[in-house]
C-alpha cells in the first residue's frame, strides 16, 4: 500500500506546537534542539515561530479575543498552540507566506485526537485573521507588555524606558559572553565587541553557541552583561573564601574563580549542579560543590564573602524568556520574597565579621530588590549597606542609583553597544556584628 507522504513543514510545526503548548502551561522556554528536530533549517524555522508567538503574546491575546467569539475551546489539545503559531506567522512573519500558515495549521490539528474536531474552526478563524492581518500588524505596542507589569515599571523607570522594554521584547537579546582569559584575537574570531570589563557582545548570531570559536576549549561562557556585574563588586583580595549560594549553572561561580577566590558553589538542585559541573569542567575550573538548602546551610568555617543570586520572578530576563511576562502572578512574587528573606538571613550567618555580602536578582520588581534591602537592614542589624560607586562600573552610566545599588534594565545601554541589558538588581552589604 502506498504510504501517505507528510506535507512539507508539518513536522516542524508539530514540534513547535508541542513546545509552545508546554510553555503556555508554565514550562520555561528552551529552544528546540537537534534531538527534537534534526534538520537545522527546520529547527531554526520552528524556533522562529515559537519565539515570535511568545514575544507577541500580548498582541496575539488581543487578536484571539477579537477572533474567538466563544473564547478558546476547552481541553482542545494543541489547538491553541497551533493557532498562536499561525497567527504569529500570518501577521508578523509575512515572508513565510500565508498559505502554509493556514494549510499546515489544519493539517497539524487533524493529527491531534483532542483537536481534530476543531479543524473547521481553525480554518475559519485563520481566514478571518488573514483578512484582518494588515490591521493586526499595526496593533498597539502597549499590548506587548502585561498591563500590571507595565504600570509598575512606568512608575519605577519612566514611560520612555518602558517603550524601550517593549522594543527589546520584540527584538530579543544579543549574545553576551564572559572571557576566561584576555584574548583580542578570540574577540575578533567571534565577531564580537568588547563591552564592559571582560564581557564581549555578539550582535548577530548565525551559529549555535557550541559552534562558536573557543567553546570547546572553554575560553568563555555565556553570561548577559548585567548578570556579570554582581560578582565584580565583591572586591575582596585574591585567595578569600567565597560562598556562591544559589550557584547553578555557574556563570557567577566561574567569575569568582577567575577573580582568584577559593570558591564553594552551593545549590539545592542536583540536576542544575550537574550542569554547573559540566560547565566548570569545560572551563577547567574546580570549585568545591555542595548540594544543600541555602536557607539552612551551616558551614564549619564562615566565609569572607557570600554572593547570593537568589531565585526570583526573573522578569528581568524577558528578552530571552518572554514567557516570564505572562506566567508570573503576584502570589508567585510573594512566595519568592519570603524565600529570598530566608536566604538573605542565612547568607548573613555564613559570613565572617567584616565579611561582604552581595545580594542580586534578575528581577525588575522592587519587591525583590530595593524593598528586600530595606527589610534586611531592619531584620539583620549586623548588616550595613556598602554602597556601590559609579567609578566601580565604568561604561555603565545610569546603572548605579543614588543609594549605591545597581539597577540595570533593557533601556540601559552598556559601553558603546546599542542594545540594552537584562534587568538586574544588586546590593552590597558588610557584616559588622
Ligand atoms: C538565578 S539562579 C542562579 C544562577 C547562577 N548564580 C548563575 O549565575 O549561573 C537561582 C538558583 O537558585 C537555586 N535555588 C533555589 N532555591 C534554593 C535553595 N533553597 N537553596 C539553594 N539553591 C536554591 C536554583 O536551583 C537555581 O539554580
Amino acid at each position: 500500500m502506498a504510504q501517505r507522504t507528510e506535507p512539507a513543514g508539518l513536522k516542524l510545526r508539530l514540534a513547535a506546537a508541542q513546545r509552545l503548548k508546554a510553555v503556555l502551561a508554565g514550562e520555561h522556554f528552551a529552544p528546540l534542539g537537534p534531538t527534537e528536530l534534526a534538520d537545522g533549517r527546520d529547527r531554526a524555522l520552528a524556533n522562529r515561530l515559537i519565539t515570535t508567538a511568545l514575544r507577541r503574546q500580548g498582541q496575539i491575546n488581543a487578536m484571539l479575543a477579537d477572533l474567538l467569539e466563544k473564547g478558546m475551546p476547552a481541553k482542545s489539545g494543541t489547538f491553541e498552540a497551533v493557532l498562536r503559531l499561525s497567527l504569529a506567522q500570518l501577521v508578523f512573519l509575512p515572508d513565510l507566506g500565508a498559505h502554509s500558515a493556514l494549510f499546515l495549521a489544519v493539517e497539524a490539528i487533524k493529527r491531534d485526537p483532542k483537536a481534530r474536531h476543531l479543524s473547521g474552526l481553525m480554518n475559519a478563524v485563520l481566514r478571518r485573521a488573514q483578512a484582518n492581518s494588515a490591521r493586526y500588524g499595526l496593533m498597539d505596542e502597549a499590548l506587548l507588555l502585561p498591563q500590571t507589569l507595565a504600570l509598575g515599571w512606568t512608575a519605577a523607570y519612566g514611560p520612555e524606558a518602558v517603550l524601550r522594554f517593549a522594543e527589546a521584547l520584540v527584538d530579543g537579546a544579543p549574545l553576551d559572553l564572559t572571557l576566561r582569559d584576555e584574548d583580542a584575537d578570540l574577540v575578533t574570531a567571534l565577531g564580537g565587541e568588547r563591552l564592559l570589563a571582560d564581557t564581549v557582545r555578539l550582535e548577530s548570531r548565525d551559529r549555535p553557541v557550541e559552534a562558536l570559536p573557543g567553546y570547546d576549549d572553554g575560553r568563555w561562557w555565556v553570561q548577559d552583561a548585567a548578570s556579570a556585574l554582581p560578582a565584580r563588586l565583591l572586591g575582596l583580595p585574591a585567595g578569600s573564601a567565597v560562598l556562591d549560594l544559589c550557584a547553578a549553572p555557574g556563570g557567577k561561580t566561574a567569575q569568582l574563580i577567575k577573580a582568584g577566590y577559593k570558591v564553594t558553589a552551593l545549590d539545592s538542585d542536583g540536576s542544575r549542579l550537574e550542569r554547573l559541573n559540566a560547565n566548570m569542567a569545560r572551563l577547567g575550573y574546580a570549585p568545591r560543590v555542595v548540594e544543600a538548602d541555602a536557607a539552612t546551610f551551616d558551614p564549619a568555617t564562615p566565609f569572607d564573602g557570600v554572593l547570593l543570586d537568589a531565585p526570583c520572578s526573573a522578569t528581568g530576563t524577558f528578552r530571552r524568556h518572554p514567557e516570564v511576562l505572562w506566567s508570573r502572578s503576584a502570589g508567585d512574587i510573594a512566595g519568592r520574597v519570603r524565600l529570598q528573606r530566608a536566604l538573605l538571613a542565612n547568607a548573613y550567618r555564613c559570613l565572617v565579621p567584616n565579611g561582604t555580602l552581595i545580594y542580586c536578582v534578575c528581577s525588575l520588581e522592587a519587591a525583590e530588590g530595593e524593598d528586600q534591602v530595606a527589610w534586611a537592614l531592619d531584620a539583620l542589624p549586623g548588616l550595613t549597606l556598602s554602597p556601590v560607586k559609579s567609578a566601580e562600573l565604568p561604561g555603565l552610566d545610569g546603572a548605579v542609583t543614588p543609594k549605591g545599588f545597581v539597577r540595570t534594565h533593557p533601556a540601559i545601554t552598556p559601553g558603546e553597544g546599542n542594545a540594552g541589558m537584562d534587568g538586574f538588581f544588586v546590593a552590597r552589604f558588610r557584616r559588622t556584628g
